[in-house]
């Protein structure tokens, strides 16, 4: 399966800068592929673009050949985000959260180390770390193909950084999702991704 951007422009304002300026680029779903640029460049709005978040104003993203758009109901494309408290409902408990994915297994949930007191609280009775977990658990539901990962451990811990990343990098090889990581962290994306792809040329 592959990941398709193709002849991609898109500025947020009409007359401002085009943050992508008929861009393409592919991933595969045995890829993992770091995203680099300079602060502001545009990693996240491409991240954005990808996961159907964002339409762009030219050109197409394809997932095996089909947009993106056109797949209902649950993304095969799934982002996570660099602030999980953001990510999250504040109204639901966790065990309602994690409904919101697409049949999570539980082996999934015991791997990121989700303990079961942790399912009745709400988000803001959990710290970052916890909470990320959660996040990563919803979006590796079973028909997810490509993870977006757009800083999501700057905000962690070295220890919590470094069982996340252990866990993800098992979890997409076995189940050949494509990984794209954004991070500012170039030791860890050299250790994370088999190859990069740079958007300030
Ligand atoms: N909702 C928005 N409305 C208007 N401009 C925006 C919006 N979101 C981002 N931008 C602008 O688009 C540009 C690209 O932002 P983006 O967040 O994609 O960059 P980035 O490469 O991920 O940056 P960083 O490494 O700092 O996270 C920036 O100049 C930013 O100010």
């Amino acid at each position: 399966m592959k990941l398709e951007l193709k002849n991609v422009s898109y500025q947020y304002k009409k007359d401002g800068r085009k943050i992508l300026d008929n861009f393409s680029m592919t991933v595969e779903d045995s890829q993992r592929v770091g995203l680099i640029a300079p602060s502001g460049y545009g990693k996240t709005t491409l991240c954005k673009l990808l996961s159907g978040y964002l339409t762009p104003d030219q050109g197409e993203i394809l997932l095996d050949g089909r947009p993106v758009s056109s797949y209902k109901g649950y993304c095969p494309v799934q982002m996570v985000w660099q602030q999980p408290e953001l990510a999250v409902n504040p109204r639901l408990r966790m065990k309602e959260v994690i409904r919101e994915g697409d049949e999570v297994e539980e082996r999934i949930l015991v791997e990121l180390g989700i303990e079961e007191d942790w399912m009745n609280r709400f988000p803001a009775e959990l710290s970052g770390g916890e909470l990320q977990r959660f996040c990563l658990a919803r979006a590796l539901g079973r028909r997810t193909k490509f993870l977006l990962a757009d800083e999501i451990s700057t905000m962690l811990d070295l220890i919590t950084q470094s069982q996340i990343w252990n866990f993800l990098l098992r979890e997409v090889t076995e189940r050949k999702i494509g990984l794209i990581a954004v991070s500012h962290n170039q030791p860890l994306l050299e250790k994370v991704c088999s190859s990069e792809i740079r958007l300030d040329g």
